[in-house]
């Protein structure tokens, strides 16, 4: 399988990339960047390609683009793709409302799975945050979460995700609107990624917590997630992770 990276330089897309031309099972089809990186036209390490900037994407024959990079380059890519069916695995997050309508729109011409979590059990660990809010809606959520100092200051998309998705269980099991849940940002060091969600009931607290240690837990998730998506036929239309690990 000949897999394409935007966002190849990155932390999640180095991680990429070493998995990917260590696998003898999948081929590094395109290591793309910034078209003003330091790195275009060198050589990747472990692999017969260069780096190449982003607008090259659809020179390199992928059968599938997994994209870490950010929603300008995401949404610029999708345009370089057009109505193409070439499948894509998104991890890029920081979307707009509009943005994200149109990567919904893009997903009539091909498949494509987008997830703001790709590590292994956040799926798990999500189901049984929102199975806690469904079984004891009365009790007051908290997120929280704790990422590398260089990460943007406002809430990551996994917050994001649990806190809408604690709202709209509460909501449907209360029969009134919840209160939008609270969301506490930390930035520490080099901290991979910890996500937190707490549930105050007065006389007593549950809390939850996942804490992902290296990056390639997130590459892992993605390539597994590319694997699926760009075997057999799949309907031109929007996954999730949850889609690909049902069906495995
Ligand atoms: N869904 C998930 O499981 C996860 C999602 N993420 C998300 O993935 C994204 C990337 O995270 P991370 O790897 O830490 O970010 P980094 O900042 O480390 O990497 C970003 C990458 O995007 C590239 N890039 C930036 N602008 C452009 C452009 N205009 N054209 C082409 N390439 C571009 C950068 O290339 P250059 O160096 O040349 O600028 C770099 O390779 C973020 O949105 C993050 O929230 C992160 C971890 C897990
Ligand atoms: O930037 C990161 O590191 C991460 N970003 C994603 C997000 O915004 O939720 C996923 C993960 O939390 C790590």
């Amino acid at each position: 399988m000949r897999i394409g990276i935007l966002g190849a330089s990155g932390r999640v897309g180095t991680s990429l990339v070493e998995l990917i031309v260590s696998n003898p099972g999948l081929e590094l089809a395109a290591a793309l960047v910034s078209p003003g990186s330091r790195l275009v036209g060198k050589p990747v390490a472990g692999s017969s390609i260069e780096y190449r900037p982003a607008d090259a994407a659809m020179k390199s024959h992928c059968d599938v683009i997994i994209d870490f990079s950010t929603p300008q380059a995401s949404m610029a890519l999708q345009d370089a793709i057009g109505v193409k069916s070439i499948p894509v695995v998104i991890g890029t997050t920081g979307f707009s409302a509009e943005d994200d309508a149109r990567l919904s729109a893009c997903c009539a011409h091909r498949p494509m799975l987008i997830s703001a979590n790709f590590a292994r059990g956040f799926e798990a660990f999500r189901l049984n945050v929102l199975g806690f809010a469904r079984m004891m809606p009365e009790g007051e959520p908290r997120v929280s979460e704790t990422y590398h100092v260089r990460k943007k200051a406002e809430p990551s998309g996994t917050s994001r995700l649990l806190a809408g998705q604690i709202e709209e269980a509460r909501t449907a099991v209360m029969g009134f609107a919840a209160a939008k849940t609270p969301i506490t940002v930390f930035r520490e060091g080099d901290t991979v990624g910890i996500n937190a969600v707490s549930f105050d009931l007065g006389s007593a607290e549950a809390r939850f917590t996942y804490q992902v240690h290296t990056l390639s837990a997130y590459a892992e998730g993605a390539i597994a997630a590319a694997q699926w998506l760009s075997s057999g036929h799949r309907e031109p239309r929007r996954y999730s992770l949850a889609d690909s690990l049902a069906a495995r």
